[in-house]
């Protein structure tokens, strides 16, 4: 797991709303720089602009693969990181979105087979598979967490995409870290608002974060707490 000593360091900053226009995507990766955040998502089409932006900072051009409901074929999806990477060596980050058909419907063969073959492609880039625990129960959770855990190259399971039917809680936070311990890092995405969800989520088990709010935590956080880098 990436060490992670800053707060900014803590979010990937996104804006993936169906209505994002352009103009108002330059306004947030702009602003999304200004913070410094670990990542900027903003719709597929538009992210060679974050690529030019972030180029020469430490700020990941973070992409998806099969976003929103993973539903794509394996190939298409393998055809969207391949297309990703190719923007340039910006693209640290790739967010696979794991079949939700496929894990609703029990097919774990499936799941493994799909994840463990894109996975593959990252070997240099951090992998994070969205499970989309909205949907999912305790027991299905706990199953795509532990096939996760087999796959060396997934670093981080990710909660959520923001199109789910509930928020992330902290329970599902917990119910994924009973699974992969310290082994995979937890990204908690849809939902997150404010900055003592934040606070709550990490007293919980979460590292890092995908949010539509992240300049507005991040100026909460400067405010609360004057001077500090990070959360205690
Ligand atoms: O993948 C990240 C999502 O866009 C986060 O969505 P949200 O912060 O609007 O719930």
């Amino acid at each position: 797991m990436e060490r992670i000593d800053k707060f900014s360091k803590r979010f990937d900053s996104t804006l993936l709303k169906a209505t994002a226009t352009i103009k108002e995507s330059e306004v947030f990766i702009d602003d999304s720089v200004s913070c410094d955040f670990r990542a900027i998502v903003v719709p597929w089409y538009l992210m060679d602009r974050v690529v030019k932006k972030v180029r020469g900072t430490d700020i990941s051009a973070a992409c998806g693969s099969g976003f929103p409901f993973g539903f794509e074929t394996t190939e298409t999806k393998a055809y969207m990181i391949r297309e990703s990477l190719r923007l340039g060596p910006e693209v640290r980050d790739i967010d696979i979105t794991a079949n939700i058909s496929a894990m609703k419907s029990g097919d774990w063969d499936y799941f493994e087979r799909e994840v463990s073959y894109l996975s593959g492609l990252l070997k240099d880039v951090t992998c994070k598979v969205i499970i989309e625990v909205s949907y999912l129960d305790t027991v299905e959770i706990e199953k795509a967490c532990s096939i996760l855990m087999k796959l060396p190259h997934v670093d981080f399971v990710k909660t959520g995409t923001g199109y789910g039917s509930r928020p992330t809680t902290l329970e599902d936070v917990r119910i994924i870290k009973r699974v992969v311990g310290d082994e995979k890092g937890i990204k908690v995405s849809g939902g997150v608002k404010s900055l003592s969800q934040v606070e709550d989520f990490i007293a919980a088990g979460a590292d890092i974060f995908g949010s539509s709010n992240a300049v507005a935590i991040y100026r909460e956080f400067t405010e609360k707490y004057p001077g500090r880098t990070d959360l205690a």
